[in-house]
């Protein structure tokens, strides 16, 4: 980590560039998305990555919020802007209009909590639905298993990482906001995955303009 810069706000929903550079050009700002049943901990992940703090009596989130922590990921600098958002059900109409704009999903259960992990597949399909993305197949996902500290589990790791595979092969992660298990790896995870979403896209890019090339070449070389 190369710094921290907290920013707080309560905002408007706006189209957010999946790539916007700071003025250097140097620093990329990646929005990901913190969503999950209510009380699984989303808040708290935020809060231990961005302010290294755990507050056990923490309040439901009402709507969304954000903070910014900048970091360096393989040598790129990025800031990574995260969005806790409401995970009751009565909040649904204040959190779905901040999807749009979101470079990664972090979908987010607590392992002592089986209802949770067994929405998981909910979370993911509303997220689909009013993030409007532009490439589905690829959009990537990360999955956190928190509450890791608490001796009765109702969710096994396997059973979560199979259910990663079977639903598009997200990287898993088991996390403690309390403990500050595997918080850092987990949203570091979640720029490694943009960033590879990224050159695979770039690399499509490029594979069809070499095409396009190609398709130009084709009928010169038949009418010689
Ligand atoms: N033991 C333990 N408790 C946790 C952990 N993470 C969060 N909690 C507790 O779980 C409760 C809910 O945490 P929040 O972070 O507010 O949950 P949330 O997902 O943001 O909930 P909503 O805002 O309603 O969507 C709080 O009492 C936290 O202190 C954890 O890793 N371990
Ligand atoms: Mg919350």
């Amino acid at each position: 980590m190369l710094g921290v810069h907290l920013q707080k706000g309560y905002v408007e929903p706006v189209l957010h560039p999946a790539f916007a550079g700071d003025m250097s050009g140097k620093s990329l700002l990646l929005k990901v998305i913190l969503l999950g049943d209510g009380g699984v901990g989303k808040s708290s992940l935020m809060n231990r990555y961005v302010t290294d703090r755990f507050d056990s009596q923490s309040f439901h989130t009402i709507g969304v919020e954000f903070l910014n922590r900048d970091l360096e990921v393989d040598g790129r600098l990025v800031t990574l802007q995260i969005w806790d958002t409401a995970g009751q059900e009565r909040f649904k109409s204040l959190r779905t209009p901040f999807y749009r704009g979101a470079d990664c999903c972090l979908l987010t259960f607590a392992v002592d909590d089986l209802q949770s992990f067994q929405n998981l597949g909910c979370w993911k399909k509303e997220f689909m639905y009013y993030s409007d993305v532009r490439d589905p197949e690829r959009f990537p996902f990360v999955v956190l298993g928190n509450k890791v500290d608490k001796e009765e589990r109702e969710v096994g790791e396997d059973e979560a990482r199979a259910w990663c595979e079977e639903n598009g092969c997200c990287p898993y992660f088991e996390t403690s906001a309390k403990d500050d298990t595997n918080v850092s790896a987990a949203f570091e995870a979640a720029v490694r995955e943009v960033l590879a979403s990224e050159e695979q896209i770039d690399h499509a890019l490029l594979s069809s303009t070499i095409d396009l090339h190609g398709n130009r070449k084709a009928p010169r070389s038949s009418c010689c």
